[in-house]
């Protein structure tokens, strides 16, 4: 069984007396830097002027551009958007890359398919939280963390493990649990979690429950708070209890047609495609079409972007959202952190 680290496993102190760029201030940046800086450590904010350097300024950073920060820090953290990091790191963070230094990633993605290439004599390691950023500055203010991998590419100093365990847990993910992994092993996890059953699985299965219902004449809204307005409360019975706490909150009925009909939907056939989603990311091909679709501007990625929104359960979910201000209250608060347009 893998070894999980939790805060007392940690000695903290390897990242005292050490300044870290935080570079980049949007879901994850804000958390990094908010957390760092809450459990002691010191943090510049590298940046370009606009949106998210007003933010962190009003934060009460130190913002500096990406070349100052990279330059003045003993360990830059990249949490730029992946698609930025490759002209963003030449152009202004390997400049400041002096031997004995320390580049950090919070995804793999950039230096496992070789878009990124560290120098020799610098630490690099990962570390990469399992939850949107959000959460992880939301659930450390509330004594909570969300888990992270770490990972080491390169140990110049002979320091970078504890240097990684440290930098996780200044960010809290001591206390759910940090667990060793590779620059391989997260890159392809996270992206076959994100495209299979995070994002990609969960959004297609909420869209097709609620248009099966919508175009067999069941009124919208109430197809809405069926599939997906309550996947939130069955979920969190799942992350309290596993699948097992879930069902023991549901009704038997419930439980038997999850028995009898979950499989009929999600199939031998859905895992062949599972497998072959995980085969395109392994070989790179998914990485390949990704940087292509950037180099042209993202005309797919937009236009899907703006066909999704439009979708009728979007639609409908704005509406009612609209009627139950605690959650407004929370996207709101989402979005003036979100540092995306
Ligand atoms: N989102 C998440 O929860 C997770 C993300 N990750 C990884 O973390 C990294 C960051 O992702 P994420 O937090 O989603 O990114 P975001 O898109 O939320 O934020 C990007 C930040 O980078 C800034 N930025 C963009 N372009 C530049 C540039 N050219 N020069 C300087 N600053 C720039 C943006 O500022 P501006 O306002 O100026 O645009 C913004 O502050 C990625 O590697 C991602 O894979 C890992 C785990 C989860
Ligand atoms: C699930 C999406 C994610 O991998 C994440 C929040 O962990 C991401 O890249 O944003
Ligand atoms: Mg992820
Ligand atoms: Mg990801």
């Amino acid at each position: 069984m893998v070894k999980v680290y939790y805060n007392d496993d940690v000695k903290g102190e390897v990242l005292q007396g050490r300044k870290v760029a935080v570079v980049g201030y949007g879901s994850q940046g804000h958390a990094h830097a908010q957390n760092l800086r809450d459990s002691g450590h010191e943090v510049v904010v590298g940046l370009r002027k606009g949106k998210s350097w007003d933010q962190a300024v009003s934060d009460g950073f130190s913002v500096k551009t990406v070349r100052e920060a990279s330059e003045e820090a003993d360990v830059v953290m990249v949490l730029l958007p992946d698609e930025w990091q490759p002209t963003v790191y030449k152009n202004e963070i390997e400049p400041g890359l002096t031997p004995g230094k320390a580049l950090a990633f919070a995804h793999g993605f950039n230096v496992h398919f070789h878009q990124v290439v560290p120098p020799k004599d610098v630490d690099v390691f990962l570390v990469a939280p399992k939850g949107p950023g959000h959460l992880v500055r939301r659930t450390f203010e509330s004594g909570a963390g969300v888990p992270a991998l770490f990972g080491v590419l390169q140990n110049v100093t002979g320091e970078a493990d504890n240097l990684a365990l440290a930098y996780a847990k200044g960010i809290g993910a001591g206390r759910a649990g940090i667990l060793e992994t590779t620059f391989q092993e997260e890159t392809e996890t996270d992206l076959f979690g994100e495209q299979a059953v995070l994002c990609g699985g969960l959004t297609s299965l909420v869209k097709a429950g609620f248009e099966t219902l919508t175009e067999a004449g069941y009124q919208p809204e109430v197809a809405y708070f069926e599939c997906l307005h309550e996947l939130k409360l069955i979920v969190d019975l799942m992350y309290e209890g596993g699948i097992e706490g879930m069902r023991y909150s549901v009704s038997d009925t419930a439980q038997w047609g999850d028995f009898v009909s979950g499989p009929r939907v999600v199939n031998e056939e859905t895992k062949a495609r599972m497998k072959e989603v995980l085969e395109d990311i392994q070989s790179g091909k998914f990485a390949k079409g990704w940087i292509l679709e950037n180099q042209t501007n993202r005309p797919e990625y937009n236009a899907t972007n703006k066909r999704e929104q439009d979708h009728q359960i979007e639609v409908v979910g704005r509406k009612l959202r609209e009627l139950m201000p605690f959650i407004k209250k929370d996207e709101k608060k989402e979005v003036v952190f979100s540092g995306k347009d």
